[in-house]
């Protein structure tokens, strides 16, 4: 941690929050969004972290009932079981704001500071049509700012049934942020912020560090 104060630039209901929890967790074997991580769920905490950078947060999923407990608003897949790219497009479809936080639910190191700093840099890039994390060479698409109008482009890539998240990525016009701008932006570590869990070892290793 730099210690760095984020100052908040975009308000927030320019801005829509969009949590992906459409997924099947079969490397997990359980729901991923429901697991406990400290004192709540994976998708509270999520939820909560979105809520604090936007005026409306969106669930993205197929299983609504599953989330009924926290009432937030639910969106389907409009292509059902075609993965987290389905799963933006709908609720971008759903947004009525120029700018849009998007988070997977299995991220459980997620923090508003790491998304303010991605929200502060959109606003001052007027051509770029989002903000894409890169970390280690890596993109990380699932924890990145993107504009409505992407939606066009996203709709062509399902409609070819083109399902790689990182290829469309790499064809919008982006600003790709690296490891050490991540880092001053937000005063966080990049890479602990955007781990994200898969497996039950993935999920141990988690619990060992937020315990610690
Ligand atoms: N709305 C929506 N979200 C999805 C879909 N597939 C994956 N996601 C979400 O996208 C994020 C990354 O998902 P993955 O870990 O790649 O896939 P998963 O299906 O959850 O897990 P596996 O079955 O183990 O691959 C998670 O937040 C998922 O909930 C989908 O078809 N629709």
């Amino acid at each position: 941690m730099s210690g760095q104060t984020v100052v908040v630039n975009l308000p927030s209901d320019s801005v829509t929050g969009i949590v992906l929890a459409g997924g099947a967790s079969r490397r997990m074997g359980r729901n991923k969004a429901l697991l406990p991580m400290g004192e709540a769920s994976m998708i509270e905490r999520a939820v909560q972290a979105i809520g604090k950078v936007s005026s409306r947060v969106i669930i993205s999923t197929n299983d609504p009932k599953s989330y009924h407990f926290l009432g937030v608003e639910c969106v389907l897949d409009i292509l059902a079981g075609k993965g987290p790219m389905a799963g933006l497009h709908a609720a971008l479809g759903a947004s009525n704001t120029p700018w849009n936080v998007v988070a997977a639910c299995d991220m459980p190191f997620i923090h508003e500071q790491f998304l303010q700093g991605l929200l502060n840099l959109a606003i001052t890039q007027d051509t770029v049509e989002a903000v894409i994390p890169v970390v280690q060479g890596r993109m990380h698409p699932l924890l990145a700012v993107y504009r409505r109008e992407v939606m066009t482009s996203l709709e062509r890539k399902l409609q070819a049934e083109q399902y790689r998240m990182v290829e469309w990525v790499e064809e919008l016009k982006a600003a790709y942020v690296n490891e050490e701008q991540l880092e001053h932006m937000t005063g966080l570590d990049p890479r602990k912020v955007l781990f994200n869990m898969n497996t039950p070892d993935d999920y141990e290793a988690a619990r060992g560090f937020s315990s610690s």
